[in-house]
Formats: C-alpha cells, structure tokens, sequence
C-alpha cells in the first residue's frame, strides 16, 4: 500500500509556526499508508519529527494510517483475542448479565443490533464488549471519581464465567494504551505544537476498548445496506487504534465518496482519526467515515480502542488551525459532553 493521493496536498515543507489554518485538504485517496513507528520512541527528535511529517500527511489527506513496528507481541494480541471469542461463546444469558445499558457508563455487553451506529440504519450486525482505564493496585495513578466525572469513568464490569478473561484484555489493553500515549505527543509534532502540548490534557485517559464479534453478513440482508457490520460513521475521540483479524471487511470512504478496503495488514494496526480531533483542528486532520461489511462468511473479529483527552477538557481549536480567516467552526464543548451525547446516540433504542 501507499500514497495514492489524486491532487497533491497544500501543505509542502512544513516551517516552524506554519499556519494550517483553512488548509483542509481536497484531495482524495485510493488507498491507506503503512507508517514504520519504530522511531515513535526514538531519543532523537529528527526522527520523532520525520514519523510526525508523515503522520501528519495521512492525518490532513486521509484520517487513517497503519502502524507496524508497534511494539505489541503477537501473543498479547492472540490472548485478547481469544478470551474474546470465549466471551462470545457464552449463552446469552450469561453475556446478558453485563448488558452494557445496566452500567452507568457504557461498559461491558452489547448484543447483536444493539448499536446502531449510523441513524439511518436498522441496527449493527456485530455483538461487542467494553472495557475502559482500570486502576492498577499501585497507589500511583489517575483519580476515578464518579462524583466529579459524571458518569463516564469508573469501574469495568467481567464475566464470572471466564476467570483468565479480565487479565487477557488487561494486558493487550495497558500495551495498546502506550502505544496511544506515543502517539499524542506526534500528533502534537505534526501540527507543530510543543509536543507535550496534550500532556495536561491525558492526564486520566479516557481509553475506550472494544472487543467486536462480526457475524458473517446473511446475503439476504446486505440488500439495502441498512443491517451491516457496524454501519458508517465517524470515531467520536481523538484517534483510535484498531488491531482487525484477517477476515476483512473494514472500509474507509475517500472524500469522493467511495469506499475503500482497509485490508488487513499482518503485524499492522490501524490508527484513524476522530471527530475530538477534528474539532480541536477545525478539521485540518479529518475523521473520515468508515464502516465494516463482513461478506467473508467466516467470523470476524476486531478491538478498537478509542482515545480521548481528559473528560472535563475543552474542545477548543489549536492555534495553529484557526485564523481570522477561518475562524472555529464547531461550538466549544468539553471531550466528556461531546462523547456522551454520541454514544448516547448509538445506543438510542431503535425507533423504526
Ligand atoms: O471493526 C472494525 O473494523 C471497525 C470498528 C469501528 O469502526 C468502531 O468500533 O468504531
Ligand atoms: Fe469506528
């Protein structure tokens, strides 16, 4: 894969305090980058800053990229994995006790058609379970407080069934989140900012991880695309790391409005943006629509997990995105409100 970009960006060699205000990108693309992250953690800010460039080419002329290099052992993901597909196997009952609408802040089970991601559809043909920051035993770590957050962190909920799940998912999760937290100060690099420019707004964070069951997709269900995978829509936070099995069937739609396969990539991650991001650069860095359709016939399986700030940050524009000239366009609300009212959203009860 490569850069197949149809009209070149606007944005050549970047100088320091360039102004990406209004730059927004019309190109389009056929296809997604694979990013080498080995320098992600480099001592060297020349190679931090030359992995930022190309971040930043993918995050303004696309909204997706691949890592390789990333660091996570093939046994950490296959243990996630796994303890997912036993999850899944359970009967429902059992899964229905973690029903993801009798915790107060959106973790553990969604079945089948639960989600509706995009509202013109008739419901998701994926079942999922969630999992966000848990404290650790050490005293060192981010505050969990109910009371001050709203209803957004607090503790996750596990399957008494299943005693070896919880520390499988833990520990793809807590490796997944570094590579997260790599990525926050390149993004900052990218859109030439002080790379700690997201630190005070990390400090407690908000990572979101799924574990998705894509049943194959019944033919005589794909007729009017309403029931598929998860249907089209943009990520709600900053970005989102996403490992994909290799049944396939992810998408990614380029601003002419087709849909791109973002094929599995072995040893890969998928990196997209999302819409926190979009706001905070008025979106210089797009967060492109995307859906997954699994015609494979086989089962698919899938985690995301999806970064924000700190719930209580505001969704201000960064200063090097906005200008007289082009002004904020998107009102000022803080991560936690904006990521609410969309899973609220998602998990509306469907009215059709
Ligand atoms: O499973 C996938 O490939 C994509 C999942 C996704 O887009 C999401 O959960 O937001
Ligand atoms: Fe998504």
């Amino acid at each position: 894969m490569g850069h197949h970009h149809h009209l070149e960006s606007p944005i050549n060699s970047p100088t320091p305090g360039f102004l990406f205000a209004g730059q927004r990108t019309e190109s389009t693309f056929e296809g997604i980058p694979v990013i080498d992250f080995s320098d992600a953690s480099s001592t060297d800010l020349v190679k931090r800053r030359a992995l930022a460039e190309l971040i930043r080419d993918a995050s303004i002329n696309i909204g997706f990229f691949y890592i390789n290099n990333h660091g996570i052992s093939d046994a950490r993901i296959s243990g996630a994995v796994e303890a997912g597909k036993q999850f899944f196997a359970l009967p429902i009952e059992a899964k229905m006790k973690l029903d993801v609408r009798t915790t107060p802040n959106f973790r553990g089970y969604t079945s089948l058609l639960q989600e509706n991601a995009n509202p013109a559809g008739l419901g998701d043909l994926h079942e999922g379970f969630d999992i966000g920051w848990e404290p650790e035993p050490a005293p060192k770590g981010p505050s969990v407080s109910a009371a001050i957050d709203g209803s957004m962190y607090g503790s996750n909920v596990w399957p008494n069934e299943l005693p070896s799940f919880k520390e499988a998912l833990l520990a793809y999760y807590r490796e997944a989140v570094d590579v997260g937290k790599l990525l926050f100060p390149l993004f900052a690099l990218a859109l030439d900012l002080p790379e700690n420019f997201f630190d005070d707004k990390t400090t407690r964070p908000a990572a979101i991880m799924r574990v998705l069951h894509y049943p194959p997709q019944p033919p005589n269900v794909e007729a009017d695309g309403r029931q598929i995978g998860i249907g089209a829509h943009t990520d709600y936070e900053c970005f989102t790391i996403l490992w994909q099995d290799r049944v396939g069937g992810l998408q990614v739609q380029n601003t002419a409005g087709k849909w791109i396969d973002a094929v599995h990539i072995p040893g890969t991650l998928v990196v997209n943006l999302g819409d926190q991001f979009a706001r905070w650069t008025n979106d210089v860095f797009k967060s492109t629509p995307h859906r997954a359709i699994n015609r494979s016939g086989l089962e698919r399986y899938s985690m995301p997990l999806f970064f924000g700030t700190d719930y209580d940050v505001l969704l201000e524009p960064i200063s090097t995105c906005v200008s007289p000239e082009s002004p904020g366009k998107y009102e000022v609300i803080t991560a936690g409100d904006y990521v609410k009212s969309r899973l609220e959203a998602t998990y509306a009860p469907l009215v059709k």
